[in-house]
């Protein structure tokens, strides 16, 4: 098991993976990862393209079972039950495991009901709870002030950072446990970047937060744990302050330091 390597306190898992492969096919995607997510923070994936980190950050919510051909062996504990064998609903999942996207992907309604229709789905609030609750997600995405006065407005009608903020309210209204972000600022000016970084830092007080990013400034900035992965093996999991500045495995400082990768 790749518990995070830290000296603060030990913090309680919200996801444990114990010896997880998947498949795309024939092709072995993820080899034996061991990890443990701890709870409450912010865990960072990196490492060189097709090491397999949205690969692993799809398991989480089983999105992988839309293509017959993929497939998970393993164990993914989700609040002490397997993840992979249960028989929960996936759509409860992914209401406990949110995610956000590397596009932005607003859907082709208006702000609101880009934000109440997921929330539709899983409970039946009246219309003042409603408002009170596209409300409490706007805000919380640090995105309120800009569309108070606009909710009927299409999503599309905001810029790359407010849509993708606003795909961050959505995933967020209908509270969540984790929430899994897919290189969230990659189509994000620097700006709107620095937006979504600061949301980020502040979610992890009410959710469990897993982040792929290519960008390990990103992962400096955000992150309390970073895994560094190569070719489907987690190499190392740990402190991210241990992962950027005293690395335990050389492979690790190669490519930390941008002498690999
Ligand atoms: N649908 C698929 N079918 C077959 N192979 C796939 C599929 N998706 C990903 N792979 C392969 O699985 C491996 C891991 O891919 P994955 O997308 O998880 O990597 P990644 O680390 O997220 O890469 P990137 O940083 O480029 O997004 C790669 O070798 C990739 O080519």
């Amino acid at each position: 098991m790749i518990a995070a390597n830290t000296n603060e306190k030990k913090v309680p898992s919200k996801i444990t993976v114990n010896n997880l492969d998947f498949f795309y096919g024939n092709f072995h995607a993820l080899k034996g990862i061991n990890l443990e997510i701890p709870e409450n923070k912010v865990t960072a994936f990196i490492g060189p393209s097709g090491c397999g980190k949205s690969t692993l950050l799809r398991v989480f919510n089983r999105m992988f079972e839309l293509y017959p051909e993929q497939r998970a062996q393993g164990e993914v504990i989700l609040d002490g039950e397997n993840l992979l064998t249960s028989k929960q609903d996936v759509a409860l999942l992914r209401a406990k495991v949110g995610m956000v996207f590397q596009k932005p992907t607003p859907f082709p309604m208006s702000i609101f009901d880009n934000i109440a229709f997921g929330v539709k789905l899983f409970e039946k609030l009246n219309v003042s709870d409603m408002e009170e609750r596209v409300e409490w997600a706007l805000r919380k995405a640090a995105l309120w002030t800009e569309v108070k006065d606009k909710l009927k407005q299409s999503g599309s009608s905001l810029s790359g950072g407010q849509q993708q903020r606003l795909c961050i309210a959505r995933g967020i209204a209908i509270k969540p446990e984790v929430l899994l972000l897919d290189e969230p600022c990659s189509a994000l000016d620097p700006i709107s970047t620095a937006k979504v970084e600061e949301l980020i830092i502040e979610l992890k007080a009410d959710y469990t937060v897993v982040i792929v990013t290519h960008n390990m400034q990103q992962a400096a900035r955000c992150s309390d744990h970073t895994a560094y992965m190569y070719l489907g093996d987690l190499v190392e999991f740990g402190a991210t302050e241990q992962i950027f500045f005293k690395p335990n495995r050389q492979e690790t400082e190669d490519y930390i330091t941008g002498r690999f990768g």
